[in-house]
C-alpha cells in the first residue's frame, strides 16, 4: 500500500549518514512522522510481541485487571472505554503500560499480571533492542540539526527510571458509522492527541486505521469536522515513528509533534487491530526549555512548562487527562462522535 507519510531507510546509517540526517529532517520538521524501513529490530521479535499481547488481551477481564493502572507509576491496565488520549471522551481500546526496566531488579519486581509475568526476559531484551535504536535515532537527529551527537542521548540514559512507556494495545471491532457520520465527523478508536515524551516508536501488525494530521493544517489545535486525515497504513515490516512534545518543545517548534488518531474505516473498523509502541521519555530531571538559538519570535508553545522538569511536566499531563475526564460539550466544529465509548468499566486515570 502506497503512502504519502516519508519512508527512511536506515540502511543509510552505515553508508551515508549525512544523508540519512537530511531526509530525517525534512521529515521531522514537515510531517513529524515517519516509517522505518531496514531497521534494527529484528522481525521475529517483533512477531513474537505481537504473539504475547494476543495471547494477553485474550484473558478474562478479572486476569488482566490483576494489574490495574497506576498513574503514579504509569505503569498498568487499562480496561476498553474507560479512558481517552483526549481527556475528555473515552476511546473502545485496552492497553497495558510497562515501565523501562533498567536494571535485572527491576525486570524481576515489576507488577505485572498473568503471561505478561512469564514474559518478563522477552519483554526486558525488546525493551533493550529499542533503546538502542532510539539511542541512534537521536544521535541522527542531533546531526541533523548541526548539534554534537550526543546533545539529547545523554538526557536518554537507559540505566535511569523514567517515564519510558511500553505500550500494548487492543483496539476491539467497533462500527464505522456513527450518529453523526452524515455532517463527516468520524467515530474513533483513539481520540485525536499529540504524543507526550521525545520519540513513539509504533509497531503495526496488519489491521490500519491511524491516521495523522497532515502539515498544512496548521492551527493548534484540529477541527474534528472539516479536516482530511491522511492514512499511516500498517506496514508491518516498517516502524512508524513520530516526534513526541517534548522534542518538539526543545526545537522550539522546528520539528513537529504532530496530532495523530485511529478511526475504524469501513474495510477495518470491524476487525481486531493489535498495536504495541515504545513511547521514549528523557530522565525525569531533564529541564524543558527550547534549545540556545532554537527560538524565533513568534513561536507559541504547545502548552505551559518552561523551565519544569519532565516528571513535573508528565504529571501535569496525567492529571489533565484525568481532570478533564468529566464530559464536556463539544463545540460545533469540534463534535466528535465516539461510538463505542460507554461500556460501564470503571474509569482509571491515564496516558496518552
Ligand atoms: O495504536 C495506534 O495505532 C496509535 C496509538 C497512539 O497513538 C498512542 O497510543 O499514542
Ligand atoms: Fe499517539
Amino acid at each position: 500500500m502506497g503512502t504519502s507519510i516519508p519512508i527512511i531507510d536506515f540502511a543509510k546509517a552505515s553508508s551515508s549518514p549525512e544523508q540519512l540526517a537530511g531526509e530525517l529532517l525534512t521529515a521531522c520538521t514537515d510531517w513529524g512522522f515517519f516509517f522505518v524501513e531496514n531497521h534494527p529490530i529484528e522481525q521475529q521479535d517483533i512477531d513474537d510481541i505481537f504473539a504475547l499481547e494476543r495471547r494477553f488481551f485474550a484473558q478474562a477481564l478479572s486476569e488482566k485487571t490483576k494489574a490495574p493502572y497506576i498513574a503514579a507509576k504509569n505503569a498498568g491496565y487499562k480496561p476498553a472505554s474507560s479512558y481517552g488520549a483526549d481527556g475528555r471522551f473515552t476511546d473502545p481500546r485496552e492497553a497495558i503500560s510497562i515501565n523501562k526496566w533498567p536494571s535485572d531488579s527491576h525486570t524481576r519486581t515489576a507488577i505485572l499480571p498473568p503471561i505478561l509475568s512469564e514474559a518478563r526476559p522477552q519483554i526486558h531484551s525488546f525493551q533493550h533492542q529499542v533503546q538502542s535504536f532510539t539511542k541512534q535515532l537521536l544521535q541522527l537527529i542531533a546531526l541533523a540539526l548541526n548539534l554534537p551527537p550526543t546533545t539529547f542521548a545523554r538526557n536518554h540514559d537507559p540505566e535511569k527510571e523514567n517515564f519510558d512507556n511500553f505500550e500494548l494495545m487492543h483496539y476491539p471491532p467497533v462500527t464505522a458509522s456513527s450518529p453523526s457520520a452524515s455532517e463527516g465527523i468520524p467515530a474513533f478508536r483513539i481520540s485525536p492527541h499529540t504524543d507526550w515524551g521525545t520519540l513513539t516508536l509504533l509497531f503495526q501488525s496488519s489491521v490500519g486505521g491511524l491516521e495523522v494530521r497532515p502539515p498544512h493544517y496548521t492551527s493548534p489545535t484540529p477541527s474534528y469536522s472539516s479536516e482530511q486525515w491522511t492514512p499511516a497504513p500498517a506496514l508491518s515490516d516498517k516502524i512508524l515513528i513520530n516526534i513526541g512534545d517534548m522534542l518538539e518543545f526543545w526545537t522550539a517548534g522546528k520539528l513537529k509533534s504532530t496530532w495523530h488518531r485511529v478511526v475504524p474505516t469501513a474495510a477495518e473498523g470491524g476487525l481486531d487491530r493489535y498495536t504495541f509502541a515504545y513511547f521514549l521519555h528523557p530522565d525525569r530531571d531533564c529541564v524543558l526549555v527550547p534549545m540556545e538559538g532554537m527560538e524565533k519570535e513568534g513561536w507559541v508553545p504547545r502548552y505551559e512548562g518552561r523551565g519544569r522538569t519532565a516528571e513535573e511536566h508528565i504529571h501535569a499531563r496525567i492529571r489533565a487527562v484525568h481532570g478533564g475526564k468529566e464530559k464536556v460539550t463539544p463545540k460545533k466544529d469540534e463534535d466528535v462522535v465516539n461510538s463505542a465509548a460507554q461500556t460501564g468499566l470503571p474509569v482509571v486515570e491515564a496516558q496518552a
